[in-house]
């Protein structure tokens, strides 16, 4: 644990505090079990008194009855202690729980409405941590640190005030040796933490080396790289056991060098009170009581000094935590949305906009675009990689706001209607579809998830996917696998439109796949989307041209830019940059006219 100022420590415990509004909902656990716990740590406290019973009633007085009536007595007491124990526990360690669970909560239902943007300057990963480790961690701190922490600082005030009672010679002797019981934790405990940590990053590296390779296993076996994998792989687990090595050594010692403290220290303690007992100035049973007081005393310390180290870690976590709920999404939902009317005969357009990408502030991705869709067209995206044309179905989704200009839908600026709605209207068939791991019926009825088992199987139907799902092994039972892999390209594009169609929405935004698929895939997929299709307002961006010439307009993009603008045939005679563009895709031989047919 490295040094931290006075000033920052008081801060970073501080920002543990949140976790109280966490707490409140279940503040009457908590007060029961603060309750349990404050009863529990008395009960302990006078365990004490009971030894110190046992042994002067008992063996001193050399009374069998009065033995038996102490050591009844005391199992009664120890009895309380355990029933109490079982109560802390079980309430502390459930509101750790029911905690954390909340956090957990709390931080997905943020993350699910954050602004796109966020997830490309925050690491999946990172994410999933905040969502495991870190609430984790806080379940440990409500669940146990803390009222470990509680507990040890009870029995320490009252074990110290037991102490004084019944000896101050030895109290000051018991006075002097807890610190140095503390010297070894604290420099071994140090080391310790040091290195526990690196181990778990060294572990953190090993999951996700291996988890990259199992996620690209065919890459791995298809390059041969099996063996330098394994070497590779090898290495990081050897790295990782060093560091275990090392942390156990230093654990090795502190362990040692606790017990080697802890019992001379009560040796030493045993000899100046012995000589005590057998000079007359205290009985057996004080001694008894004044070392089961100063084992206790001394146990405290080292776990408030342990729990310390631990919630200063939890704090990090805490205001990590904290950040992340407080960020607000770039993307406001309006608080009173205007009414949406489909009857308009312009269903979208974009007037003036210029965007940038937040990580590229410099470069426009799309400049000053002017762009109007009639109601039930279909309107044809082209132009050169990176010419924008992506970029602008996410402005139309609202994944990101304009910076200049406005886009309207239905005549209504779309950051004046509600989100919900804007994208309910809308839906999207990208270019690479994506699945859940999960059944068929899971993943079509993403699209409606109200939508009857009837409803799924007519929209698989018109999406030309209702064959190849029945001859599936558990036909729309079937597990996908992740990402969908157990299907082909052309089978998870038809599961996504099939999505579509049962979404049924007012604007179709297609992004056609840039691979080709086999000459049976191809007429079954475009069939599924000719179907989607009718009777929407449709915008394909198209990679192959020979798939939109029909469109009712074609826009040429390039460089963010509108540059033209026209059927096919008449971007064939005005435009240079969408010859171009045909020149690259149909053989020249076979002409552009061919295609035109
Ligand atoms: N998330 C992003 N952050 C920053 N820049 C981006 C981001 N996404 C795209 N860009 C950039 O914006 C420009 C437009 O990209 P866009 O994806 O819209 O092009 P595209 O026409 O769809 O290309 P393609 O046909 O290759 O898919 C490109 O220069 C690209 O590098």
């Amino acid at each position: 644990m490295s040094y931290i100022p006075p000033k920052k420590q008081q801060k970073a415990i501080a920002s543990l505090l949140p976790i109280v509004t966490f707490i409140k909902p279940y503040k009457w656990v908590a007060l029961l079990a603060l309750l349990v716990l404050l009863i529990t740590a008395g009960l302990n406290l006078s365990i004490g008194q009971g030894v110190k019973f046992v042994i002067d009633s008992g063996f001193i007085a050399g009374s069998k009855e009065q033995l038996t009536q102490a050591i009844s007595g005391l199992v009664v007491l120890i009895s309380l202690v355990a029933v109490g124990t079982f109560c802390r526990f079980y309430l502390m360690s459930w509101l750790g729980e029911r905690v954390s669970a909340d956090i957990r909560k709390a931080v997905f239902n943020q993350i699910v409405h954050l602004h796109p943007s966020y997830f490309e300057e925050n690491r999946s990963g990172e994410m999933m941590s905040r969502l495991t480790t870190d609430t984790t961690l806080l379940q440990s701190i409500v669940g146990s640190s803390f009222s470990m922490a509680l507990r040890s600082a009870l029995v320490l005030l009252g074990g110290l005030i037991m102490l004084l009672v019944t000896n101050i010679k030895l109290t000051l002797l018991v006075v002097a040796c807890v610190p140095l019981t503390l010297v070894p934790i604290m420099i071994f405990g140090k080391r310790v933490r040091k290195l526990s940590e690196n181990n778990q990053s060294a572990i953190a590296d090993i999951s996700t080396y291996a988890g990259e390779i199992i996620q690209h296993i065919k890459v791995v076996q298809s390059y041969t790289h099996e063996e330098k994998e394994k070497h590779a792989f090898g290495g990081e687990v050897e790295k990782a056991f060093n560091v275990a090595r090392q942390s156990i050594k230093q654990r090795s010692f502190l362990i040692a060098a606790v017990i080697f403290l802890t019992f001379g220290a009560i040796s030493v303690m045993l000899w100046v009170g012995g000589m005590d007992v057998l000079e007359g100035r205290m009985t057996g049973g004080e001694l008894g009581a004044f070392i089961f007081y100063a084992i206790m005393v001394a146990m405290s310390v080292a776990t408030i000094a342990e729990v310390y180290g631990e919630l200063q870690r939890a704090a990090g976590a805490a205001s990590r935590l904290l950040e992340l709920l407080q960020i607000d999404s770039a993307i406001k939902d309006v608080t009173e949305p205007k009414p949406m009317h489909y009857g308009n005969e312009v269903s979208i357009a974009f007037k003036n906009v210029d965007f940038y990408y937040p990580s590229r502030p410099d470069t426009p991705a799309l400049k000053d675009i002017n762009l109007s869709i009639l109601k039930g067209k279909v309107v044809a995206l082209v132009g050169p990689s990176g010419a924008g044309k992506t970029t602008l179905f996410e402005l139309l989704q609202r994944f990101y706001d304009p910076q200049q200009g406005t886009i309207e839908f239905n005549n209504e600026v779309i950051t004046q209607v509600s989100l919900t709605e804007l994208r309910h209207s809308m839906g999207m068939v990208p270019q690479h579809p994506v699945l859940f791991s999960s059944d068929v019926w899971h993943n079509i009825r993403y699209g409606n998830p109200d939508a009857s088992d009837e409803q799924v199987i007519e929209a698989a139907k018109r999406a030309h996917a209702h064959d190849f799902i029945e001859q599936l092994p558990d036909g729309y039972g079937s597990f996908l696998g992740e990402q969908g892999v157990r299907l082909s390209g052309g089978q998870k594009q038809r599961i996504a439109i099939a999505r579509a169609i049962l979404k049924d929405p007012d604007v179709l935004l297609l992004d056609e796949a840039t691979s080709a698929l086999d000459a049976q895939s191809e007429f079954h997929v475009q069939a599924a989307l000719n179907e989607l299709m009718q009777n929407r307002t449709t915008l394909i961006i198209a990679h192959r041209l020979a798939t939109v010439t029909h469109a009712d307009v074609i826009v040429v993009m390039d460089k963010g830019q509108v540059v033209d603008m026209g059927t096919h045939q008449g971007l064939l005679e005005s435009s240079v940059l969408y010859q171009k563009l045909c020149e690259l895709q149909f053989d020249k031989a076979q002409s552009i006219e061919s295609v035109t047919t």
